[in-house]
């Protein structure tokens, strides 16, 4: 499998304080990778690395094999990027921002522009300032794709964007299988939606990285349970059982092991309501988040 993306123990301190520490992650070819964590977790810090706007006190990051570093002119000229809000670019037009990132790259591809800018119902003629937020991410969106890059890393690139205008962007991703995403988000459903492979960052550190699949797999099923009664003993004894809170007489906990145990000892008690499901990614992220608090 060839690796696009690769970090080393990669860090980076603002001064004494902790931006991130020692992230490793390996992103694949045609992966569609969500980056997550919640406020001041280490996403754009790690993205600006990658992109080299910063420079990382130790570790180390290559893109395509090439070190994001000495060669960050080369990598840029093979990826887009959507690196935050665009607000310095306020007095262009959404033409005249497209041509100037084009410029930068190298050329861009005015067709495509012009199929993205219907795609995503946006004209291009009004100054950048003028732009409501969502319109300038729409902007910086096409920006991204219209050189049709190998490579896409976005921080956060649905911010802003009204339901509708997510689904075409989500949609967007999926339309080259060839090409390798590479984006930060808070939006879990979105990432679960459209997302192969995860990592999640808490407190400059990756807590985990993994296939989504897998990562719902291995963390198991939610089990919420109400019974008739108020039980007279504990029975949620059995191993393979955490996260056990109870709210206003039901009980919530995460289960790994076999449900068989479980639900057999459950149905010696009335029930009033019942309901298991697999971990959402949701879940897993509050599972995560919290626990490591
Ligand atoms: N320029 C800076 N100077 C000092 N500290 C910084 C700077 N930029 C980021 N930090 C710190 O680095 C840590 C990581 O911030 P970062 O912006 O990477 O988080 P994030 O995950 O992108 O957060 P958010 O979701 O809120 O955008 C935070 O503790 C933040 O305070």
């Amino acid at each position: 499998m060839e690796t696009v993306i690769q970090t080393t123990d990669l860090t980076k301190f603002y001064g004494k304080s902790r931006g991130i520490k020692d992230v490793s992650i390996t992103v694949n070819k045609g992966d569609i990778f969500g980056f997550l964590g919640p406020n001041g977790a280490g996403k754009s810090t790690t993205i600006r690395t990658l992109l080299d706007f910063i420079r990382p006190s130790a570790g180390s990051a290559t893109i395509f094999g090439m070190d994001c570093r000495k060669d960050s002119v080369a990598i840029r000229k093979r990826i887009g990027y959507i690196p935050g809000d665009f607000g310095l670019y306020g007095h262009m037009t959404g033409w005249k921002f497209l041509e100037y990132f084009g410029r930068i790259r190298g050329g861009y591809d005015t067709s495509a522009a012009k199929e993205y800018s219907k795609k995503l119902d946006i004209r291009l003629d009004r100054r950048m300032k003028e732009y409501s937020r969502g319109m300038r991410q729409k902007v910086a969106i096409i920006q991204a794709f219209m050189n049709n890059p190998d490579l896409i890393i976005m921080d956060e690139p649905t911010n802003g964007l009204d339901p509708l205008v997510q689904q075409t962007f989500m949609d967007m991703l999926h339309e080259d299988a060839g090409r390798t995403i590479f984006m930060s988000s808070h939006v879990l459903s979105e990432v679960e939606k459209s997302c192969n492979r995860v990592a999640i960052i808490k407190e400059g550190r990756i807590v985990t990285e993994e296939q989504v699949e897998a990562l719902r797999q291995k963390s198991g099923k939610v089990l919420e349970v109400k019974f008739a009664q108020p039980l007279t003993k504990e029975i949620f004894y059995l191993p393979g059982i955490s996260n056990l809170t109870q709210v206003n007489g039901a009980y919530r906990m995460t289960v790994t092991g076999s449900l068989e145990e479980l639900l057999q000892e459950i149905s010696r008690h009335r029930l009033a309501d019942i309901s298991i499901h697999q971990m959402t990614l949701e879940d897993i992220f509050m599972h995560y988040y919290e626990g490591a608090k």
